[in-house]
């Protein structure tokens, strides 16, 4: 560790987390994107994106407000395509598959990569038909069937115990942060391979954004999983690697344990410390 890392970037103390020593040379790419350029019209916001997300870790984005956090992401599972005027260049792959590809279900696309946003939106039904909507869509009928993976999703989302006396009663009932880790059920009981978290705990409370960071690292072991987040301290507790954007551009990936303490790039440095941002 240099000395100007040493005195300026952030010490494992202050993670709240021990040294992992991950590297992902050693990890198995899950998501790999090349030279992904994406246009909003005349405005380039990504500009020249290359990278492999590895499988079965949590990647957390960081970077300054505008930088293309949400616009990465959501070309994971193809939600730029909602945008009228989007124009995208360069490849990404799901475990090998072009997901930009002609031909491409994107429906069972977003099945596979499932995504969650800022603010929780279970629909209005019952908290058993949130979860089992996903099942339902796919023509599922078996009562057994149903019944098990909504149990298996609302106890992976550690809310079974909360709600298997009120399976029946309305979403809507529910605190925010019960809401966000039904939306998170509701999100796995299709059993995707990745899953896509867009500042998922920024509308909550203190102790529902840690029940939230608690249940993605409970589920790190099943998923891939994306995280875009404001917050440096919890992309540094959450996360194994981090990448931080700035101005559209990747300007720094690596584990999280160095991203934070031993940052290579000056501008990665100036962030984590809150020089800018
Ligand atoms: N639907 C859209 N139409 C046009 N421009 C967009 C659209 N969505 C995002 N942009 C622009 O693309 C750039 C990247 O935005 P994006 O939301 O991806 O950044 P971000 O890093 O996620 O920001 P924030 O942290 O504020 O959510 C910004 O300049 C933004 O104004």
């Amino acid at each position: 560790m240099t000395s100007t890392t040493a005195t300026h970037a952030m010490k494992f103390s202050a993670l709240g987390r021990t040294a992992q020593h991950l590297s992902l040379a050693d990890e198995t790419p899950c998501i790999e994107v090349k030279d992904m350029h994406l246009y909003y019209g005349a405005t380039e916001a990504l500009k020249g994106i290359s990278m492999q997300i590895p499988k079965k870790r949590i990647t957390a984005f960081i970077g300054p407000s505008g930088c293309g956090k949400s616009t990465l992401l959501r070309s994971f599972n193809r939600m730029n395509d909602l945008v009228d005027g989007v124009r995208i260049e360069g490849d990404v792959t799901i475990d090998g598959h072009d997901i930009y590809a002609k031909g491409v279900d994107v429906a069972d696309l977003r099945r596979r990569v499932g995504m969650v946003f800022q603010k929780p939106n279970p629909f209005p039904k019952s908290i058993y038909e949130n979860v089992a909507y996903g099942l339902r869509v796919q023509g599922i009928k078996n009562k057994r069937l149903l019944d098990e993976t909504v149990e298996w999703a609302l106890q992976s989302a550690a809310l079974w115990d909360e709600t298997k006396d009120r399976l029946h009663e309305s979403a809507l009932g529910m605190s925010g942060g019960q809401q966000q880790r039904l939306v998170i059920a509701r999100t796995i009981a299709v059993k995707p391979e990745v899953l896509l978290l867009d500042e998922p705990a920024s509308a909550l409370d203190p102790i529902s954004t840690l029940k939230i960071e608690e249940l993605i690292n409970d589920l790190k072991d099943r998923f891939t999983i994306v995280i875009v987040t404001h917050n440096m301290q919890q992309a540094a507790r959450v996360s194994d690697y981090t990448a931080f954007m700035y101005l559209g551009k990747l300007l720094e990936f690596d584990s999280t344990d160095k991203l934070f303490t031993n940052p290579a790039n000056k501008q990665t440095e100036d962030y984590i410390t809150g020089r800018y941002g």
